[in-house]
């Protein structure tokens, strides 16, 4: 039996890791950033006319995920507040919202107002689109005195999934015409780099009137990053340099992520502490590795749309019940079918549809769709799941809709049109 007791006590006596682990958590703002001196002081530039009361151009940042974008973005609102208190101006205001929650442009502007006046809050659908504009130059008006920083991370999202927010970001980056006091600044981020091909020319010009680039990190930057602030995270002898240069190539090694390689190293820590072991060696850098790896699909799992759900629970039937056996995209279609005729309310896609859907897989790799040829019978995509079955059941199996299905048994397996029979290959008819 487990002696909890004795855990316990060892635990707090052999606990030698860290010292302070919430400075590796994503939500900490170092005091120093290392490498994105540039980007501090173009933004810096820009924004310094605050405190002679003019409004700066509005910004775009780019760069990948974990680039530094947001602490960059709080490390200069920090010292420009602070700048503004002690030279008795007024503080600007901030709103930041993220527009993969905040997804539409009518949600954004009752966001920005409820931020403004949380005591008369705008409701979060039902208003004609002008009435909310109306409000919104109202309590700006009223709330705002000086500027009002708005900060619209992934915007891409927005744009990409409204034609209609085009209009919206155009009149919320000319709001400040209609202003009497207020002033408005726009701030927006991206982790798409050619995003701004998407953009209607007109939303470009005003809201991209200045663009900073965040490259992403190499692994020596990545190691200075860590080096900074694992010294006050963790106690004296509990890593050595072997294992920052360690969470630092891994991390380099997918796109120069600070987040990642600072997760990497917190969750070392973590399974070195749980295994009472004095130090953390490289097993737990890469026991972490996998943990990441696992939470992140789980995350992406979880986030699809039920006929993306319904696709790779295909895939997963047809995998469990046709042990070793290939499986290609004509499989899946009809193992789909099948399913799809048992969710309720569940539209049926057509072949071209789940193949693109399969390719959207592909792109996230919890799959592998490779394209064979096959001589006379043509070129065919074999499809195999990168990760366990009993993973993608667990990842799937919250979802209640599915919660039937996952001992389904499709009856395209027995049936004489299934493609293959062991390795060889049988022709459709
Ligand atoms: N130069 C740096 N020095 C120290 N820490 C950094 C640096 N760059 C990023 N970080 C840390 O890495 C983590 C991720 O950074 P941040 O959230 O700013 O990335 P981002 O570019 O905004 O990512 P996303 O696009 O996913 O929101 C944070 O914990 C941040 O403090």
């Amino acid at each position: 039996m487990f002696d909890i007791e004795n855990y316990f006590e060892n635990f707090v006596k052999t606990n030698k890791i860290f010292e302070e682990r919430n400075i590796l958590r994503p939500e900490f703002v170092p005091k120093i950033l290392p490498h994105r001196d540039i980007q501090i002081r173009k933004i810096a530039e820009i924004v310094a006319c605050t405190l002679k009361n003019s409004k700066p151009s509005n910004i775009f940042l780019f760069g990948k995920t974990g680039t530094g974008k947001t602490a960059v973005i709080n490390y200069v609102k920090d010292h420009l507040n602070n700048q503004c208190r002690n030279s008795d101006i007024h503080e600007p205001k901030w709103v930041s919202l993220n527009c993969q929650q905040v997804n539409t442009g009518y949600r954004v502007l009752a966001r920005i107002c409820n931020d403004l006046d949380p005591d008369d809050p705008v409701p979060i659908a039902g208003w004609p689109i002008d009435v909310v504009f109306d409000k919104l130059i109202e309590k700006l008006d009223t709330f705002v005195h000086g500027i009002c920083f708005i900060i619209l991370d992934e915007i891409d999202i927005l744009v990409k999934k409204m034609a209609k927010s085009h209009d919206i970001l155009y009149n919320l980056a000319r709001i400040n015409s209609r202003l009497k006091h207020a002033k408005v600044n726009i701030i927006g981020i991206s982790n798409v780099l050619n995003f701004k091909n998407a953009l209607d020319p007109r939303v470009l010009s005003s809201l991209g009137e200045e663009e900073i680039v965040f490259p992403a990190y190499n692994a020596n930057e990545l190691k200075e990053i860590l080096n900074q602030r694992a010294n006050s995270a963790f106690q004296n002898g509990a890593l050595t340099l072997e294992i920052i240069s360690l969470c630092a190539a891994l991390a380099a090694k997918e796109h120069g992520d600070a987040r990642k390689a600072l997760d990497l190293l917190r969750k070392a820590g973590e399974l070195a502490e749980r295994r009472q072991s004095p130090n953390i060696t490289p097993d737990f850098v890469y026991f972490a590795q996998d943990d990441i790896e696992k939470d992140k699909m789980k995350e992406y799992c979880e986030s699809l749309p039920l006929q993306n759900k319904t696709i790779l629970l295909s895939i997963y039937s047809m995998q469990k019940y046709r042990s070793g056996n290939a499986i290609i995209t004509g499989d899946v279609y009809t193992c789909y079918l099948e399913l799809q005729k048992q969710i309720p309310g569940l539209n049926k896609l057509s072949q071209r549809r789940v193949s693109e859907i399969i390719r959207e897989l592909d792109l996230s790799g919890i799959l592998n769709a490779q394209i064979k040829s096959n001589g006379r019978y043509g070129r065919t995509k074999f499809i195999n799941l990168n990760i366990p079955l009993e993973n993608l059941n667990t990842f799937l199996i919250n979802d209640n809709r599915l919660n039937d299905l996952f001992d389904y048994r499709p009856r395209c397996i027995e049936s004489n049109t299934t493609c293959f029979k062991g390795q060889k290959y049988i022709k459709l008819g």
